[in-house]
């Protein structure tokens, strides 16, 4: 499909396992989770010429991480507040708009929305308060929607949905709030849920005799991050968060599966395989963002792998066998890591030195912070120059202690630790000067095949908070730092090519498509939660280096492409 006029193409499971390059039709682009356009209109010799065509205000503030999602010229754009947005690619004409109004007495921890998710003649959001909306795409209308839990109960969710097989798959949010996390698959025709999988194993469940005694029943494990799939092997593959409540000595023991990355039979929701990257979790460190799909030359032979840059700051190269079983082949830090002491070199499980661990009046400093070397945003990979793609934060770590927890109310904060303890707990590394500027966001790339760091392109003063794009036009686009900066690099060398001030800060997730023989780029610009928690902290910590500045949070959707007679049809 490649529109003249555009108008919405059905969204076939075909066109999702063999996605064109023209459209952008999930947050990554194809199943895999690569983040990679084969797209080359637009490259590292002319980006140079990348102009902005459109822009449209979204209406609404805060963190606007969503990706654009394309099918054949028609644009869809989810935002915080259960809002969506369709628009003409080319010109940002409006088609419709859609807002699912909140509850009024709603409390927000992280409002946000990462994305939409096509399927058939539908475009699906899951929503704050935690249910899945269906609406027909060409119009907006509501189709069908099905709460997939009370939030009142301390649920709600804001990732994008994964379009597989039939089904609408969906998770929670609510680490914080003494939830039991897990994963819905729903019928995309009806709404109907088809299975459930629980995140926290349960008693006489696989898994079930690591969690002690009720800490099951409130042991957190959200899922925020939508997974990716391997259509070969019928397998999704979701990552983990954390085990609630936060201290780790009040659910003594591994606490499967959280902080893994877990293996389901699309068709029945059946635990395939898993492999946890830490147990009983003490920092807040979510392994959310799923495994990328990443097939490794290893010394000439095609290792299929499952790659992951952990909040817990260590690059992880798993196997990933056809059964869905999930094998460990390596681990190493990618940002200062001061917690494990060691890893089993055969099963990749970590040793902790104790004193780096928190607990229930026990004070620990460690790194990476609470906010890891990575969080959500995620890591992209080029097939051509096979590096990938990490926004990395390096030199940061975090100081918490746990307070005694009180009986949990539903729907209020069941952490152990005081909030206001969580937003101030940043501190530099130890031994670094604060007085200069401080080395902290990263752009890294990485060769999987050895294991080796191929190049970083560093920011001083600023968190690197921004999933990557790649493309086959040699470059890498990205956000994510406290400067309202979009950013292109040269994919094998790390040099920056072209850069352009926006309105807002930028967290989204940018795309790619084409239209009318013209290549676009596409983010969202709007700054907020725990990018803006985390730059609060920096203030504090590099004061008064970043006293006067202000990174605005206003919701922009933005396009560019390359000036010539074509972009200025488009733009009119
Ligand atoms: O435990 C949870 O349920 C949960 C949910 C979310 C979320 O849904 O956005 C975040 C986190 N935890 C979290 O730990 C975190 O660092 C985080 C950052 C962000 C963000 O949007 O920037 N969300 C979340």
């Amino acid at each position: 499909y490649d529109a003249t006029a555009p108008s919405y193409a059905t969204v076939s499971q075909d066109r999702l396992d063999k996605p064109e390059p023209q459209n952008w039709l999930m947050p990554r682009g194809t199943y895999n989770g690569w983040g990679y356009s084969p797209l080359d209109q637009i490259n590292a010799k002319n980006v140079k010429r990348l102009i902005p065509v459109w822009s449209l205000s979204t209406g609404v503030t805060d963190a606007h991480q969503a990706a654009p999602i394309v099918n054949n010229g028609i644009m869809f754009v989810s935002t915080p507040q259960n809002r969506i947005i369709a628009v003409d690619a080319r010109t940002g004409d409006t088609i419709w708009r859609y807002e699912r109004h909140l509850p009024p007495d709603m409390q927000q921890l992280h409002p946000t929305n990462r994305g939409v998710a096509l399927y058939g003649d539908k475009v699906y959001m899951a929503t704050m308060d935690a249910c899945v909306v269906a609406l027909t795409a060409t119009t907006g209308k509501v189709a069908w929607q099905h709460c997939v839990a009370k939030w009142r109960d301390g649920y709600y969710m804001t990732l994008a949905p994964l379009a597989a097989d039939g089904k609408i798959l969906v998770g929670v949010s609510g680490g914080e709030l003494g939830i039991r996390g897990f994963i819905d698959a729903l019928d995309a025709e009806t709404g109907k849920e088809d299975w459930k999988f629980y995140t926290v194993a349960g008693p006489g469940e696989p898994g079930g005799d690591t969690w002690k005694g009720d800490s099951w029943k409130t042991g957190g494990v959200p899922i925020w991050m939508q997974g990716n799939y391997d259509p070969a092997t019928r397998t999704v593959y979701f990552g983990t968060g954390n085990g609630g409540p936060w201290m780790p000595d009040t659910r003594p023991g591994d606490n499967l599966f959280a902080t893994s990355a877990i293996a389901l039979d699309v068709e029945t929701g059946k635990l395939k395989g898993y492999h946890q990257y830490h147990w009983n979790d003490a920092w807040d460190w979510d392994e959310v963002s799923a495994p990328l799909l990443i097939d490794v030359n290893r010394n000439g032979r095609a290792v299929h792998e499952l790659v992951h840059a952990g909040r817990d700051g260590y690059l992880w190269q798993l196997q990933r066998d056809p059964s869905g079983k999930i094998g460990f082949i390596s681990g190493q830090p990618f940002v200062h890591q001061d917690v494990f002491k060691s890893i089993d070199p055969k099963t990749g499980r970590p040793t902790y030195d104790e004193a780096k661990v928190p607990g229930t009046n026990k004070k620990a400093l460690f790194c990476p912070s609470l906010w890891g070397g990575k969080d959500w945003p995620m890591e992209a990979y080029s097939p051509k120059t096979k590096l990938l793609y990490v926004p990395a934060n390096d030199n940061l770590c975090a100081e918490i202690a746990g307070e005694k927890l009180g009986p949990r109310e539903p729907g209020s904060l069941y952490v152990g630790v005081p909030i206001d303890d969580i937003f101030s707990s940043l501190r530099p590394r130890p031994g670094v000067d604060t007085s200069k500027p401080m080395k902290i966001g990263q752009l890294q790339a990485w060769d999987l095949s050895t294991g080796k760091k191929v190049w970083s392109h560093d920011f001083l003063d600023s968190a690197m908070w921004a999933p990557i794009l790649a493309t086959a036009g040699d470059l890498v686009f990205s956000g994510g730092t406290n400067d309202r900066m979009f950013r292109a690099f040269d994919a094998s060398n790390g040099k920056l090519e072209w850069e352009t001030r926006l309105n807002s800060g930028v967290e989204g997730t940018p795309s790619t498509f084409m239209v009318n023989g013209v290549q676009y780029i596409a983010v969202l610009s709007g700054y907020g939660v725990d990018a803006e928690r985390q730059n609060n902290g920096l203030k504090k910590m590099l004061a008064p280096r970043l006293d006067h500045q202000v990174v605005p949070n206003d919701g922009t959707i933005h396009v560019f492409a390359l000036m010539g007679p074509k972009t200025e049809t488009a733009s009119r």
